[in-house]
């Protein structure tokens, strides 16, 4: 039998195929891609649910305008602006609004806001892929965890702790008694921030980090904080970047690994350091700490809660308590002292409250004394107003069945988020002066009118979700406020200067550079 052999393709024939394929690849693969995306873009545009809202044109058609606004480090800004030019309800991504009605935090974030849920941002700040309280999206595994935690962010365990915080503001006090002594400036922002992260430590982990101690950032610990919350803020409005940004490939980028071993050193201290309190929970010692009532909900419930989930709250309270705080604290002093005459009122008050015996100049003022500090506790208000730690839309899901906001039916599983910035300086509830630092408006204005006000401060968020920490925070400011003004006379440097600012979530500042000059001596520095 003869075998049949196959024809060899003429050299038109291979000529042929070449052009089959270019064409396939170069000409009708691009215009199918570019239709996609056209089509894609116009339906996001016009046939979605949330067409009729306005926003930037970009923003309706792709998230990428969010995550570049974000990154750009004044969203809070941007949406301000876009509120006072659109109105209430500006659409932000294809698939999400940001809603500046006064009444709408209260309907999606309210004891009565039931069946709204997290939203997938908050799915990128899952470390090792485990959840903690913050962000738990599922809502009933997120009570049972609250129920677990909650007895140790109450006020009566914060006072009974009281004195760790103390004696963080001790050592805050005799290193400026020092750099007074030196004639040095500081840098108020950095100082505030080691005085937050020291408290967080000695509570959360039963340990504090030695910032305070040593006058600088051990090992650029609080740098690698902020550079991760930095990425992670808009990695978070993309979630499927993630797996992008963090691989074995860039792992290998040399700027990446340093962050990453800065990042294990501080994770090695902390969990180091919560094994050790683990240890020391027999001990004979009296000091409480958040720890005290975390292994005593332990003990009674050894399965529900394990020390895995302690460790992992743990961790978690150094994240979201020290930030927060620092920059609550830096708005405080600067606010106050970019207004001289507040500055003097607030001193006025601490001087008088010495003279009655109130205050005792020879420790840190107590919580319980603070609070007899009405404009104190005016100023601290005024300045989370002015300027909430959280100046990020918190992303919600609406309910299955859809829900009314600000007038308007949205149907189930669309995005809605309110930001405290815009609803802070909304002056339809604080007034025309409502981007002023004003504390005479907590005091001055009617009962009615603070109670309006009070009911639209979201500094802290809200509801079921609403910040576990904000007694602690309260404690730590109130507390370290008085005491620094007490013993020390602050100036900025650079009176002309503005602060700088970045929002990564958090929306820190830079750039408080501060004179001291002692007026009282300090007990325990001399
Ligand atoms: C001035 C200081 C603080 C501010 C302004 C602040 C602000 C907030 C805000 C706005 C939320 C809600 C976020 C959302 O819904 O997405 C929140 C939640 C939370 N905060 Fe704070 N925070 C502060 C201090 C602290 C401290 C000191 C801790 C812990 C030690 C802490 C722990 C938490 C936790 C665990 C949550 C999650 C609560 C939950 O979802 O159930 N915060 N905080």
């Amino acid at each position: 039998m003869t075998q049949r052999i196959p024809p060899v393709p003429s050299i038109q024939d291979k000529q042929w195929t070449h052009e089959v394929v270019n064409r396939l690849l170069f000409t009708y693969l691009p215009i199918l891609l570019t239709l996609y995306i056209i089509l894609g873009a116009i339906k996001r545009r016009y046939f979605s649910p949330l067409s009729k809202y306005p926003g930037p044109f970009w923003a309706s058609i792709t998230r990428w305008w969010v995550v570049y606004d974000a990154w750009a480090k004044h969203h809070e800004r941007t949406m301000l602006e876009l509120h006072r030019k659109y109105g209430p309800i500006v659409r932000t991504t294809p698939f999400e609004v940001q809603i500046a009605a006064p009444e709408a935090p209260l309907v999606i974030y309210g004891h009565n806001s039931k069946g709204f849920s997290k939203g997938p941002w908050y799915t990128a700040w899952s470390f090792d892929k485990t959840d903690d309280t913050f962000n738990e999206r599922d809502n009933a595994l997120h009570s049972k965890r609250r129920r677990n935690v909650g007895q140790a962010f109450a006020l009566t365990s914060i006072i009974e702790m009281e004195n760790q915080i103390t004696k963080c503001g001790e050592t805050l006090i005799k290193q400026f008694a020092r750099l007074a002594r030196e004639g040095k400036s500081v840098m108020l922002d950095d100082w505030v921030h080691w005085y937050t992260f020291d408290v967080i430590g000695e509570l959360a982990i039963g340990k504090e980090f030695g910032f305070l101690k040593k006058g600088s950032d051990i090992n650029d610990w609080v740098l690698t904080i902020d550079e991760t919350n930095e990425l992670l803020y808009w990695v978070a409005l993309v979630p499927y970047m993630r797996k992008w940004i963090f691989n074995r490939v860039t792992a290998m980028l040399p700027s990446v690994q340093k962050q990453s071993r800065a990042f294990l050193k501080f994770k090695s201290f902390a969990l180091g350091a919560i094994r050790e309190r683990f240890d020391r929970e027999k001990s004979a010692d009296n000091r409480k700490d958040m720890m005290t009532w975390w292994l005593d909900q332990h003990n009674k419930k050894p399965e529900e809660w394990t020390k895995a989930h302690i460790t992992v709250e743990a961790t978690a309270a150094l994240f979201a308590g020290s930030d927060t705080t620092a920059i609550a604290l830096r708005a405080i002093f600067y606010f106050l002292l970019k207004n001289p005459e507040k500055y003097t009122k607030l001193q006025r008050e601490i001087d008088e409250a010495i003279a009655a015996g109130r205050i005792q100049p020879t420790d840190v003022v107590s919580f319980e004394t603070s609070n007899t500090l009405p404009y104190l506790l005016a100023v601290t208000k005024e300045a989370m107003r002015l300027w909430p730690s959280v100046a990020f839309p918190y992303q919600r899901l609406t309910p299955p069945e859809g829900v009314e906001i600000a007038g308007e039916y949205f149907p189930g599983n669309v995005l809605v988020s309110s930001n405290a910035f815009v609803i802070h300086r909304d002056r339809s509830v604080f007034g025309e002066d409502a981007d002023e630092f004003l504390p005479e408006r907590w005091i001055e204005s009617s009962s009615e009118k603070v109670s309006y006000m009070n009911k639209h401060m979201f500094q802290f968020g809200g509801g079921s979700r609403t910040c576990l920490g904000k007694n602690i925070a309260t404690v730590e400011m109130q507390k370290i406020v008085p005491t620094i003004m007490m013993y020390f006379k602050l100036e900025l440097k650079y009176p002309e200067k503005e602060w700088t600012t970045m929002n990564h979530n958090f929306n820190t500042q830079k750039d408080i550079e501060v004179t001291l000059e002692q007026i009282r001596p300090v007990p325990w520095a001399e």
